[in-house]
């Protein structure tokens, strides 16, 4: 049976495990000149940049007319001052594009032995990233390290690419290299990629490739229920979810994770809802950081909406558009917990909270 997209999944699969590679090895060797504040104060480091370029080079070899909406650009790192970090993100980047070919890789992607690059080519990389985005054609987003924060703090963080045809999301790919293999069984280790194709499920593999295991979100008993949210409130309101919380008798405290690590985490159970309600502060959430996320949720059986019930728009350009906050849940749920965020609301625009 062929598949839809079964070459953008191979080639997204690999991309993603050669950069969830390169950024544990940074982890593991982070020193405190590698992370840079960018414009909005949010931190980037070595590893953001050399995943980029990496996941980046990949989908040149493999699909070279497409478009890219990654999150990082290389400006800072063309300048005089961005030296020292440059070389090492070249370093770095050459290291995972040559590492050796396992099981489903393909030479023509521009991968393994002998395939580095140079130092223009790799910041030409990460500079394909500045697609505006759009209503029509094909796309892909990378977010080569969502949750800095989180990865900073050695928690959880997400390697995160997604194809986009005509505003709907075909593919998703979410590296996660903290996150246990199997809660139950935590002797497994740590290191899975969550894969979704529209149409055709989700699925877990280990970041090794090995053990495909499909997902479907399970129904969830009343007291079975709690919430995934961010672990910054300064992302999400914090206080928000308490109320929708207690609205809906939600006995268990959240889950705090960072980053579409709790898109995973929803699609296999841990958790009966993803809420992130905006802050107030007129932050506009960026396509890679829901795209993936979206389409492995729904493929697992569950809705993504926004406060309004209505599905994100990922045509609008780099961003959603207005902030109107993000439900992810299973079937069974997600109705519940609209109508209470929609009843939380209420009460605050009517100042009851
Ligand atoms: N002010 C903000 N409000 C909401 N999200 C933000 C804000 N600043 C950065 N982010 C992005 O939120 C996502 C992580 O949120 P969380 O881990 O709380 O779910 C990341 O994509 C992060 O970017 P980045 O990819 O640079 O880490
Ligand atoms: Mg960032
Ligand atoms: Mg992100
Ligand atoms: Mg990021």
């Amino acid at each position: 049976m062929s598949l839809a997209y079964a070459t953008e999944k191979q080639v997204a699969i690999a991309a993603v495990r050669r950069a969830c590679h390169l950024t544990s090895s940074v982890f593991n060797n982070l020193v405190t000149n590698e992370t840079l504040t960018k414009g909005d104060k949010s931190p980037v480091t070595v590893g953001d940049y050399a995943a980029q370029a990496v996941i980046s080079s990949v989908l040149w070899h493999a699909f070279p007319k497409d478009p890219i909406v990654g999150e990082e650009d290389a400006a800072e790192l063309r300048e005089e001052s961005g030296s020292a970090m440059r070389d090492r993100i070249v370093a770095l980047a050459n290291e995972a594009l040559a590492e050796e070919i396992t099981l489903g890789d393909n030479v023509d992607w521009g991968i393994g032995p002998g395939q580095e690059k140079t130092t223009e080519q790799l910041l030409d990389a990460i500079d394909r990233g500045n697609y505006p985005g759009g209503r029509t054609g094909r796309m892909w987003t990378i977010d080569p390290i969502d949750g800095t924060k989180g990865f900073l703090r050695g928690e959880q963080y997400a390697v995160c690419l997604s194809l986009i045809v005509d505003a709907q999301v075909q593919l998703g790919v979410i590296g996660c290299p903290n996150l246990l293999i199997d809660p139950a069984e935590p002797e497994l280790g740590r290191g899975v990629i969550f894969v979704a194709v529209k149409g055709h499920g989700a699925e877990q593999i280990r970041l090794s490739g090995a053990n495909p295991t499909p997902l479907r979100i399970p129904d969830f008993a009343q007291e079975e229920l709690s919430f995934l949210e961010s672990v910054e409130a300064a992302h999400s309101s914090h206080s928000f979810n308490d109320r929708v919380s207690a609205l809906l008798s939600i006995a268990r405290r959240p889950v705090r994770m960072d980053s579409q690590a709790k898109y995973g985490c929803l699609a296999r159970g841990e958790g009966a809802a993803y809420l992130r309600m905006p802050t107030g502060v007129g932050y506009r959430e960026k396509i890679w950081d829901h795209a993936p996320g979206a389409v492995l949720v729904e493929e697992a059986g569950g809705i993504v909406t926004d406060s309004r019930g209505l599905p994100l728009d990922f045509g609008l350009g780099r961003t959603l558009g207005e902030n109107f906050g993000v439900i992810a849940a299973g079937l069974g749920t997600h109705a519940r917990v609209l109508q209470a965020v929609q009843q939380a609301g209420n009460e605050q625009e009517n100042g009851k909270t």
